[in-house]
């Protein structure tokens, strides 16, 4: 259970210290992106799907509860192992109590797109981090096809959204770079008749486009001038899902920038997801110097994977990244810890995406690079961090604002602090990477609970 069902219970505060050079091999666990939608579209499926390999965090765990609260049959059968007896599209039923999505954005805005074209009414909340999150990006496009949308001032949970039993299929623009929109419109899509089509100015992870397609739906994908452009048509009968979740490129970013940062390290992460709209934190540590190889490239439940070598190596500041920042949207946080340690200045900008995170990404880690005596700038989209080349002062605290990914770049940055680095509140860690203290410290950090 996530923490916000115990809003009174006490915060679990994390000191980060330089332990020894990273060394060894792990594991990283299962795609967020893909756990989601391997539990969403195995529920609209007709059969039963099994998933190995799955993210048995937080969020999914949200998802899980949601799709089980709308009909389909959700069970863990062993470590990672799941299997999801679906409903079809077209059979999701009305839950009889207010859905909880915890701390997850990609739960909320996928799975209102589901409700949106299903003929029941659904009352929505989350904890206090998603409940400051906009939904209205979802909410505009929604309504074009017919659904109903009660929310409070903002576009913020909690909220009703009644789905409606006559869709209309949407040509639809995203406004903003945004993997969670364009799947809600394509999920919504799946219940309505004809087609519909979603146009990206800059293509986003295209995770649901590839399952849907795995799974037999006629899903085209196009790249032309004016960006991406997908088309589904409506009402498909879906077959079962049988796959390994490839693991999380994003998770892998924490062990990637520490083994980068502390000297003498040599770590190597199996098993991680390379899907092209997701490896941009690779390009970026490169830009800066770091040694990273890829190894073992091969195809996992229809995305690529590589096991990553990385070697400690000397990072210098960049001025702006040629990198596409939403192929790497999620691992910011951990780069600008990488850009204290580095050598010389760095800017980054385009980033107004992470002022509507789990927190305000920029604003939270300028707050939590300061207290730690490093100086940053901050700025509309962006931030202007000036390397330390070596240790960072340390000696602070992080107010972590319930975002796992800000507690765990500021463990990463404890790694190379003349004092420790203490975050407030360590437990939004568990709704994207439950082991990560433990397997931060088999690799040789130095992180006290
Ligand atoms: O579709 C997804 O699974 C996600 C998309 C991204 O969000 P946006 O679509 O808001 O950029 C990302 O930040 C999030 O962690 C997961
Ligand atoms: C932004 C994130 O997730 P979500 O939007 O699902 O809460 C994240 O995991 O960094």
């Amino acid at each position: 259970m996530s923490a916000h069902h115990f809003p009174d219970a006490a915060p679990e505060p994390l000191v980060s210290a330089p332990g020894r050079a990273l060394e060894g091999a792990v594991r990283i666990p299962g795609d967020k992106s893909v756990s989601h939608r391997s539990i969403m579209l195995g529920a609209l499926a007709v059969g039963k799907s099994r998933v190995s390999g799955l993210l048995e965090g937080e969020d999914v765990m949200a998802t899980a509860a949601a799709m089980r609260a709308m009909g389909a049959t959700v069970t863990r059968k062993g470590e990672g192992e799941w299997e999801i007896d679906g409903v079809g599209v077209g059979g999701l039923l009305e839950p009889d109590d207010v859905i909880d999505m915890g701390n997850s954005g990609t739960s909320t805005r996928l799975i209102m797109g589901l409700i949106a074209t299903h003929p029941i009414q659904v009352t929505m909340t989350g904890d206090a981090s998603l409940r400051k999150r906009p939904m209205g990006r979802v909410i505009d496009p929604l309504t074009d096809m017919g659904a109903s949308v009660h929310a409070r001032t903002g576009g913020r949970l909690p909220l009703v959204i009644k789905g409606t039993d006559m869709p209309l299929p949407i040509d639809y623009t995203t406004p903003m770079a945004s993997a969670q929109v364009k799947s809600a419109v394509l999920l919504a899509g799946l219940n309505t008749p004809g087609i519909t089509t979603v146009r990206e100015k800059v293509a986003t992870r295209d995770h649901t486009e590839r399952m849907l397609s795995s799974m037999g739906a006629d899903i085209r994908v196009e790249d032309g001038t004016e960006g991406r452009v997908v088309k589904l048509v409506g009402q498909p009968e879906l077959s079962p899902i049988h796959m390994e979740v490839p693991g999380d490129i994003s998770s892998s970013a924490f062990p990637m920038v520490a083994a980068s940062i502390v000297p003498g390290s040599d770590v190597l992460i199996r098993n991680v997801g390379l899907n092209p709209l997701r490896t941009g934190i690779i390009f970026a540590l490169r830009e800066m110097g770091a040694d990273i190889t890829v190894e073992n490239e091969r195809v996992l439940g229809g995305e690529p994977v590589g096991d990553l070598r990385v070697r400690a190596a000397r990072l210098k500041g960049v001025q702006g990244l040629s990198v596409d920042p939403s192929t790497m949207i999620d691992e910011f946080p951990v780069l600008f810890a990488a850009a204290a340690v580095a050598e010389g200045d760095s800017r980054f900008d385009g980033l107004h995406e992470l002022r509507v995170k789990e927190s305000d990404r920029l604003a939270a880690m300028a707050a939590g690079l300061k207290a730690n005596g490093v100086e940053v700038e901050e700025f509309d989209d962006g931030i202007i961090i000036k390397g330390c080349g070596g240790n960072v002062p340390g000696g602070g605290t992080v107010e972590t604002h319930l975002d796992h990914r800000i507690a765990m770049s500021f463990a990463i940055l404890g790694q190379r602090a003349d004092k420790p680095v203490t975050i407030d509140d360590a437990r939004a860690i568990r709704t994207s990477f439950p082991v990560f203290i433990e397997m931060m410290k088999g690799l040789g950090a130095g992180l006290e609970a």
